[in-house]
């Protein structure tokens, strides 16, 4: 289980989260939903430490030290909006940026990752900057995946993506969450696609948790107002 104490983080002066609590379980999907702006991929920043925050941040109950390289070692993956894919790499070699944080004898792709993204298996040799925007979210993931997290940030992993393979994401994400053994939190503006993964819902409102609670105690259409305009 993920959880943060009493998060705070400013960009220079000004507060984005004045003190922030969340868990989330493994196994199951958190979905945290918000308007442009409330800061969710600030919060996933720091979860990530891709950002300086206070606050104490758990994982079964022993405390992460802050840093990219500490969390990603601890088993925090972030894929990040936007994706940060490398273009003049290939899908293997984008692959292969994920053993960074893994010992010498875990440095190997596990087949499993192929499983849930076919295409990256057809398409290793490929520079990462021609594949598709869907097929660059799956590399993003999968690149996650290869560093066998713990816990799966993921950060609107269907934004400017097509369909069919926003539909593909959402099977890869139910897989992982039958797999029982990661906490994912997603960030996600689409809402029908949060509201069916989800099992737990965060509702963000300028860097304050509004609403959270498990998806069955919530009312669809008032969370849908507390995260819409
Ligand atoms: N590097 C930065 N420097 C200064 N302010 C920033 C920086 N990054 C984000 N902000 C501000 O912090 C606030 C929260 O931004 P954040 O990106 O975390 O929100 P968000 O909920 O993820 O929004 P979006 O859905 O648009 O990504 C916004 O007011 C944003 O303008």
């Amino acid at each position: 289980m993920l959880a943060v104490r009493d998060l705070t983080l400013s960009y220079g002066g000004s507060v984005i989260i004045p003190g922030l609590d969340l868990t989330a379980r493994t196994g199951e999907v958190t979905a945290l939903m918000g308007l442009n702006g409330v800061g969710k991929t600030s919060l996933l920043k720091a979860l990530a430490g891709r950002h300086p925050s206070g606050g104490t941040t758990t994982f079964d109950g022993i405390a992460l030290r802050p840093g990219a390289r500490a969390r990603a070692r601890a088993g925090i993956a972030y894929v990040p909006q936007g994706r940060e894919v490398f273009p003049l790499l290939t899908v293997q070699e984008n692959l292969e940026t994920g053993f960074a944080c893994l010992s010498r004898s875990e440095r190997m792709i596990p087949d499993a990752i192929f499983d849930l993204f076919p295409v990256l298996d057809q398409m290793r040799g490929r520079r990462g900057g021609d594949l598709s925007g869907g097929q660059q979210q799956q590399l993003a993931i999968a690149r996650a995946l290869v560093t066998r997290p713990r816990a799966l940030l993921l950060d609107e992993p269907t934004e400017g993506i097509q369909p069919s393979i926003i539909a593909e994401i959402g099977r890869v994400i139910e897989r992982l969450r039958a797999e029982g053994e990661m906490a994912i939190v997603l960030v996600e503006q689409r809402f029908d696609f949060a509201w069916a993964l989800a099992d737990r819902v965060v509702a963000m409102r300028r860097g304050e948790i509004v609403h959270e609670a498990p998806r069955s105690d919530t009312d669809r259409d008032k969370l849908l107002s507390l995260v819409s305009v």
